[in-house]
């Protein structure tokens, strides 16, 4: 896990040689949707675990069979809530809670109009309770101008504030952190990788294209 030297709460993964391998097969367009699900769950069960370095843990005794010894207890492990972004956070959620399997979950529909306004439409919300000792981890593997986690993260202020927010995702464009941390400088970033920049569509370059048709399919217009 790397600090970027942009911005202040904001993680990326590049220094894991087996996330990267995982990245590479997602970004492979000859990939098909099965390996792709599968790759978003590998990442989410992974990056679970190293969001636990981040968390606090107490020291406690514990009797072996044979003596007692020290060992440690997960505080923040048990209260986690973690929203999951319609469709493509559907397997990073997967792969998270095999990790973090106290979580609550809560479900949040954020689907992203034509350019240049790209106009986020917000549905359905479906969130638990969230408590002030929580950690709320925002799931979306694509940050690409922002504006999707901008209304998430607007839905959940409505909410008792939590420990923390943390967004967890697969690849950010440098356009959506930067509006992200402007708007909400609390919130922790923890992503595979930041790429390069967004085309006139608003999609991430180098990137591995639109995540939730390569892990669903392309929806049909009737
Ligand atoms: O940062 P932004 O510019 O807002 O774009 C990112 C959003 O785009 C994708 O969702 P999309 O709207 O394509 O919905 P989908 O998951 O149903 O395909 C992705 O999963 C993010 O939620
Ligand atoms: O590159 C992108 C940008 C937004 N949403 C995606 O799924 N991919
Ligand atoms: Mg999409």
């Amino acid at each position: 896990m790397i600090e970027d030297r942009r911005w202040e709460g904001v993680y990326s993964f590049e220094d894991s040689p087996f996330l990267m391998e995982v990245l590479t097969e997602l970004r492979d367009k000859n990939t098909d949707s099965i390996a792709f699900r599968k790759g978003l769950v590998k990442l989410g069960r992974y990056m679970g675990y190293e969001l636990t370095k981040t968390m606090e843990f107490e020291k406690i005794k514990v009797e072996t069979p044979l003596e007692e010894t020290k060992g440690v207890i997960a505080k923040d492990r048990k209260n986690i809530v973690i929203i999951t972004v319609l469709r493509a956070a559907i397997p990073l959620m997967e792969g998270l809670i095999k990790t973090l399997e106290h979580a609550r979950v809560g479900i949040i529909s954020a689907s992203r109009g034509k350019p240049p306004e790209f106009e986020i439409d917000v549905k359905y919300v479906k969130i638990p309770e969230i408590k002030p000792e929580d950690t709320v981890i925002i799931t979306d593997p694509m940050i690409a101008t922002g504006s999707t986690l901008t209304a998430v993260i607007q839905e959940i202020k409505k909410y008792n504030p939590p420990k923390r927010i943390v967004v967890l995702g697969v690849l950010a464009a440098p356009e959506g952190i930067e509006k992200i941390k402007k708007k909400f400088p609390e919130v922790e970033i923890f992503i595979t990788k930041i790429d390069r920049e967004l085309n006139s569509k608003g999609y991430i370059l180098p990137g591995l294209g639109d995540a939730g048709d390569r892990a669903f399919g392309e929806p049909t217009k009737v």
